[in-house]
């Protein structure tokens, strides 16, 4: 059903402000800051001469990708693509494309940026999709990887990972709390959650 009352700023700010008042601080922003710089390390390392093409997932893996890319001292492109399975809600769902890549991808070096590898549904369909477009490689970074056996694909692991998270739903550097606090400098997860 959707929700047809008006939107109430107060409301929503004082409920956003004692979620993060109340949160765990999982990661600091000193951790991520660290992980990043191992991952782009090893981005170099294996495809720093390839000129890929690199595909940001919105909305969550914005942050991340701009975090990430600018720690990269070679040639790459830069695009991005909207799919999306939990849609503002703490559980995901089908997958939905917002907006699927245009770009050729036909003998690309195409690599995948996100925030987080949950159940690693939304990774493993668009890895089958830049495959399917015909990329010569395709590669996954993630910020985070969340440890538990209920992955789409067993044993679905990213390319390259800065961290991994408890089993519990988390928010900040890119990841929403019911849409908000993507903002966060660091991995939290709410009270009780
Ligand atoms: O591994 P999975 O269980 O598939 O979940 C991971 C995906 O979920 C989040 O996106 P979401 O669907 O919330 O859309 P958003 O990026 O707009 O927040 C996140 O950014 C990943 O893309
Ligand atoms: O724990 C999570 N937090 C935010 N977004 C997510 N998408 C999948 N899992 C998560």
């Amino acid at each position: 059903m959707p929700d047809t009352a008006p939107f109430d700023p107060q409301r929503h700010r004082l409920d956003m402000q004692a979620l993060m008042d109340q949160a765990d601080c999982l990661v600091t922003l000193d951790e991520i800051e660290r992980a990043l710089d191992q991952m782009a390390a090893e981005i170099g390392e294996r495809l720093g001469d390839e000129l890929p093409l690199f595909f940001c997932i919105m909305n969550g893996g914005l942050i991340t990708t701009g975090h990430l890319l600018t720690r990269l001292g070679f040639p790459l492109e830069i695009d991005y693509m909207h799919a999306t399975r939990y849609r503002g809600g703490l559980r995901g769902g089908e997958l939905f494309w917002r907006v699927s890549p245009e770009r050729p991808m036909v003998g690309r070096h195409v690599v995948i940026v996100d925030d987080i590898l949950d159940e690693g549904a939304t990774l493993a369909a668009i890895i089958n999709h830049c495959e399917k477009a015909g990329a010569a490689s395709v590669s996954t970074a993630v910020l985070v990887e969340k440890r538990h056996d209920r992955k789409a694909v067993p044993g679905l692991r990213a390319d390259f990972c800065g961290l991994e998270v408890e089993d519990r739903y988390v928010f900040g550097f890119g990841m929403d709390y019911q849409g908000y606090w993507r903002n966060a400098p660091g991995i939290f997860a709410p009270k009780g959650l």
